[in-house]
Order: C-alpha cells, then sequence, then structure tokens
C-alpha cells in the first residue's frame, strides 16, 4: 500500500500538460502555509500521483501506466477498479470504504464531491489562465461555439473548443464520446489548451454535465443559452426540471457576462444572479435585447443580416443556410461583444464563417441533381426548422429522410413526426436504435404523422438516403436528417459504421440520369 503523506514543504506535483497528449512532471516546491491552506486532499492526491501518466475516469480507458479515478457506484466500483488493474493502471484512486485493500488502491475519502476543485489544483486552475465560455441549449451549442472558434480565429485569437465534435484546438478535435466530457478528462483537455497556448475556449455544456457536476473547478467567465425546447426528458422527466439543469449554467463561479437568446420563452425567464451582466439577443425583434439580427434575407447562396449591437450596426453576409443560423451567429456575436469586441469587426469576422460539419451541410443543385442538405436535427424543434430552412429552395418537393433514436425520450417520436409537416415525402427510417427494436421506434413515431400516405419506412438507412436521392428530380430538395457528422450507428450494443454524407455521396454519383416521373 502506498504511503499517503501529510502535505510537505516540497510536494511532486503532476503538472497535466496533456492527460490525453502530453504529461510533463514538474516539482513545485511551495512553503509550508501556502499547502496548508490547500485542500487537504488535494494535497494527499497531488503526493500519490507524482511521477507520470494520465489521469481517468474510465477504467475501458485505462492504458498502462495510467492512473484511474474511480468514481462509479459503489456496486460498480469494484469491478470498474479489477478492470483499471487489468489494464495496467499504476494505481487507483477512489471512495469506497467497502472495497477490499489491494497494494494499488488508494481510499481518498471525500473524493467524489472534491473531484472538481481537486482537478482545478492539479491543474493549476488552467481554466482561470484562459476566456472560458460555456454555451448551453437545447440546440445550437455545437454550431455556435464552432462559429464562435471561426470567429475567434480571424479576429487573432487561439481558441480552442469542447463539445459533440470533440475536444481540440480550433479545426484539430478528437472525439471525446460525450458532448461535455466527464470532470477528470474536462480538466485535462483545459490544461492541454493552456500549454498550447489558447487564449479562449468554448465549450457546450450539457444538461446532464450541469446536472452530474462534469464542469466543477472550471472558471466560466462568459456563458451563454441559446433555446430550451424538447428532449431529454427520458432523464429530466419534466420541461421544468430540464430548464432548471440549464439554469444552472448561470451559477456557475467566475461568471461575469450571460448572453440569453430572448426569443425563446423560457431563456428569456432566467436571470443570472446579482452582479452578472446580462446581454439579451434577439434575431425577432424580442423586447430589451442589446444584440439584434434585421433585416433577415436567405436566398440559396447562404444569409444576410444586419448585426445591430446598442445604437451600432454592420452588415453580416454568410454562406451559411438556415434561419437557425441567424439566431446561432447573433448569439456568438452577443459573446463576443462580452468579450469587448466592437460590432464591425464582430460583423465582419462572422461574415467569413463556413459551414459546421453536419450542420445544414448542403450539396447544391445542379441542373441534373437534386440540392441535397445533411442536418443534424434530432429534435422536435430542430427538424421542423430543418425543414422549414428547406422548404424555400428548390421549385419541386421536400423530400425528408429521418428515424428517431432508441433508449431516449421515447415522448419525442410522434413530436419528430409532426415535425416534419412541411415536408412532401418522408422516408422514415433507423437512427441509432441502441438496444431497442427498430420496428418498435416505429411504430411509436407514426401516429404524429399528419399526413401518413406521404410516408414511407426503408429502415436500412443507406437505402434510404438511396431512394430519397435517386427518387428527387432536380427541382426537389433532399433533407437527411438526425446523423450529421456522425459516421456510425449505435444497433444492438454495437458501433455500425454509417455515414450520410458518404451515402448521399454515393447516391449522387449512381443517380439515374432521368428520375423516375
Ligand atoms: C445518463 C448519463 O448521462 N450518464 C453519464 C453518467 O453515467 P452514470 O452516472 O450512470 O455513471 P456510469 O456510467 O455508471 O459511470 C460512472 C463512472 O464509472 C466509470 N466507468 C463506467 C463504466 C466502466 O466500464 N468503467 C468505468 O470506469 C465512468 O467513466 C464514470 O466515471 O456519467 C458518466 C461519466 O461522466 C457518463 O459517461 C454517462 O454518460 C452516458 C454514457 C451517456 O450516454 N450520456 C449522455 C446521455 C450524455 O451525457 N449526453 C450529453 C449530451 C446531451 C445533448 O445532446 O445535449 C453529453 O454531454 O454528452
Ligand atoms: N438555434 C437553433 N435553434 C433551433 N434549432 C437549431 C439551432 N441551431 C441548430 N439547430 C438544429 O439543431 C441541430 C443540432 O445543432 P447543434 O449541433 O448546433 O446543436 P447542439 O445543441 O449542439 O445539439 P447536440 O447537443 O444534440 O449535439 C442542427 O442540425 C439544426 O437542425
Amino acid at each position: 500500500m502506498w504511503a499517503v503523506s501529510e502535505p510537505n514543504d516540497a510536494v511532486a506535483l503532476g503538472v497535466h500538460q496533456g492527460f490525453g497528449r502530453r504529461f510533463e512532471t514538474r516539482l513545485i516546491t511551495r512553503s509550508r502555509r501556502t499547502l496548508h491552506r490547500m485542500n487537504a486532499l488535494s494535497a494527499v492526491l497531488s503526493n500519490v500521483v507524482a511521477g507520470a501518466g494520465r489521469l481517468r475516469s474510465n477504467s475501458a480507458a485505462i492504458e498502462p501506466g495510467d492512473w484511474f479515478i474511480a468514481t462509479g457506484a459503489d456496486d460498480k466500483v469494484a469491478a470498474h477498479v479489477a478492470e483499471s488493474i487489468r489494464r495496467g493502471a499504476r494505481g487507483v484512486l477512489v471512495d469506497c470504504p467497502t472495497l477490499p485493500p489491494h497494494d494499488l488502491v488508494h481510499q481518498l475519502p471525500g473524493l467524489r464531491e472534491s473531484l472538481g476543485a481537486v482537478m482545478a489544483q492539479l491543474t493549476h486552475h488552467a481554466s482561470r489562465e484562459m476566456t472560458l465560455v460555456g454555451v448551453t441549449g437545447t440546440n445550437g451549442k455545437t454550431s455556435t461555439v464552432q462559429l464562435l472558434a471561426q470567429a475567434w480565429e480571424r479576429l487573432g485569437v487561439v481558441g480552442a473548443t469542447i463539445g459533440t465534435l470533440g475536444a481540440g484546438l480550433h479545426n484539430d478535435l478528437e472525439p471525446t464520446g460525450l458532448t461535455t466530457p466527464p470532470v477528470v478528462e474536462l480538466h485535462g483537455y483545459l490544461a492541454d489548451f493552456h500549454h498550447d497556448r489558447a487564449s479562449c475556449v468554448a465549450i457546450e455544456v450539457s444538461s446532464h454535465a450541469l446536472e452530474q457536476g462534469r464542469v466543477e473547478g472550471c472558471e466560466f467567465r462568459v456563458v451563454a443559452i441559446s433555446n430550451i425546447t424538447r428532449d431529454h426528458l427520458d432523464y429530466h422527466h419534466t420541461m421544468h426540471r430540464y430548464a432548471a439543469a440549464k439554469n444552472r449554467i448561470l451559477q456557475l463561479p467566475g461568471v461575469t457576462t450571460a448572453v440569453l437568446n430572448l426569443d425563446d420563452p423560457l431563456v428569456a425567464q432566467m436571470q443570472p444572479p446579482p452582479g452578472t451582466t446580462r446581454i439579451g439577443v434577439s434575431t425577432r425583434d424580442a423586447t430589451g435585447a442589446l444584440v439584434t439580427a434585421h433585416d433577415i434575407a436567405a436566398d440559396d447562396a447562404g444569409t444576410r443580416f444586419t448585426l445591430r449591437i446598442g445604437d451600432e450596426s454592420a452588415p453580416v453576409a454568410t454562406g451559411l443556410s438556415g434561419r437557425f443560423q441567424v439566431d446561432n451567429l447573433t448569439l456568438a456575436a452577443g459573446i463576443l461583444h462580452a468579450q469587448g469586441h466592437a460590432v464591425d469587426e464582430i460583423a465582419a469576422a462572422l461574415s467569413a464563417s463556413v459551414p459546421v460539419a453536419g450542420r445544414m451541410q448542403v450539396t447544391p443543385a445542379t441542373p441534373s441533381r437534386p440540392r441535397v442538405v445533411i442536418d443534424y436535427a434530432h429534435t422536435p424543434d430542430a427538424l421542423s426548422q430543418a425543414v422549414a430552412a428547406c422548404r424555400p429552395h428548390g421549385d419541386g418537393r421536400l423530400i425528408v429522410v429521418f428515424g428517431c433514436t432508441g433508449n431516449r425520450d421515447r415522448g419525442k417520436r410522434p413530436l419528430m413526426a409532426a415535425a416534419t409537416g412541411g415536408a412532401d415525402f418522408i422516408i422514415l427510417t433507423d437512427d441509432d436504435t441502441h438496444d431497442e427494436d427498430g420496428d418498435a421506434i416505429i411504430v411509436e413515431t407514426i401516429p404524429g404523422f399528419a399526413n401518413p400516405e406521404t410516408v414511407v419506412i426503408i429502415r436500412d438507412r443507406r437505402r434510404a438516403v438511396l431512394i430519397a436521392i435517386h427518387m428527387a428530380h432536380p427541382q426537389d430538395v433532399v433533407l437527411i436528417a438526425g446523423k450529421g457528422h456522425e459516421t456510425t450507428q449505435s444497433s444492438a450494443g454495437h458501433l455500425i459504421p454509417s455515414d450520410d454524407t458518404r451515402y448521399a455521396e454515393r447516391a449522387l454519383s449512381t443517380r439515374p440520369l432521368r428520375p423516375p416521373g
């Protein structure tokens, strides 16, 4: 068993300048007084992890030499610990008195509750050294965060992002598997970014993350909320509790400014704590908004609007498609304003925005091919917005391919069907079925269709995309919704390759020259 010592004058602290990619250890000498002021748990942990190795909170991700921080439920922790040791863990930190003693296992009472603070300390409060921006909302987190990172780059800021597309410096993302990573890994990424000289980090903060404390120990400067519409009620149970989870982002320590989309009724009601500046944004003339969009116009080439901040305004012209992207751009403008940028530089930076992977990703129409749009819409609101965004394009039909996710919020299935109300023809297919029976998901979706005679069922997603694109006339628009950038489908415990972009490319390249009439 390791001897866990009391704080010494000289403590070897693991400086996590890369849990994933790099790891360096430095000897840091601290005075006894400073050390005594440190959280005792953190000091113990620092001693224990002195040396090398990454910190990981998932036993399945352990590689030889890593430290495993076991935070699972007491009844599962023994199995996780055993797995981590099998995989070569250098040591295990845990707070589970019922676990049998083991040479590599260190019991740290209070570990679970203090993990965010401990990680912050171990990473020398990397989040304080950078401007952290947290974005939450049902839809638009990824889009806003990525559009913001693009704007930062144009403004000469070294930015990093964490979210559904992965974590990393802008345009250099590695997958994390979750929108907001667990607290241990999240702090590791922040330490990496600081080491890589990022000055700003935009983080998608999911409602799950806010409930589960995944951002504890992070100090956000600016937070933003895009919208709150139905999703994740399998987890939060009621919209009230879902909104309350989102509201937690306003209470995070260090927040100086909250940017709120006043067009959303639930967000408009939210009040940050006293002392936090509240910046309202609106693209629909909401009362009290400081950052607003006007004269919105769209065509096949993109979207234009006038950005106004207080009394000043500047034109924004982007190649992005979709009315909701104006909402996301305006929210990003609110964040940039909170960071002190002037309206004309914000408008110029946002005007150069390029589409975010899998979000209204358009292959334009040609005289022989329809316009094809791939979009990540997987909530009722997102799907109805994606349908509305596609409707004005093309003179023909709007054909929609979509499915509903298994093991998640069953109640939203018929609402997803209803959200396709603006389409002319629908192919209902599989999304991630996870552990559910795909036919049963279809059966629960169908009652929501207003015009079932316009719906066909083709569960094989590749075939569904192929048929949608092959049946379309050049003047039609095909919207393939739900999977966006993803390249796999989860089915019966397996991840099977599935890539809407490749399916669409293949279908376009094999399309008969004259589609059936
Ligand atoms: C419902 C939910 O959010 N569950 C999350 C929660 O799981 P949990 O509390 O049940 O804990 P658990 O899975 O038993 O794991 C507990 C601990 O044991 C560890 N573990 C677990 C299994 C194992 O084999 N070995 C092991 O060490 C885990 O890494 C974790 O540290 O805490 C875990 C650690 O943080 C998360 O991985 C897990 O996310 C699951 C996989 C998940 O699918 N979450 C989704 C719903 C989610 O969080 N989505 C949001 C985005 C939502 C959006 O679209 O907006 C996200 O932020 O990604
Ligand atoms: N501001 C918005 N309002 C409504 N719908 C939106 C908005 N922005 C994006 N969408 C829709 O939601 C889909 C997902 O967008 P995005 O990935 O930006 O959201 P997200 O909040 O990160 O979603 P998730 O958490 O599920 O990854 C888009 O493909 C689009 O259909």
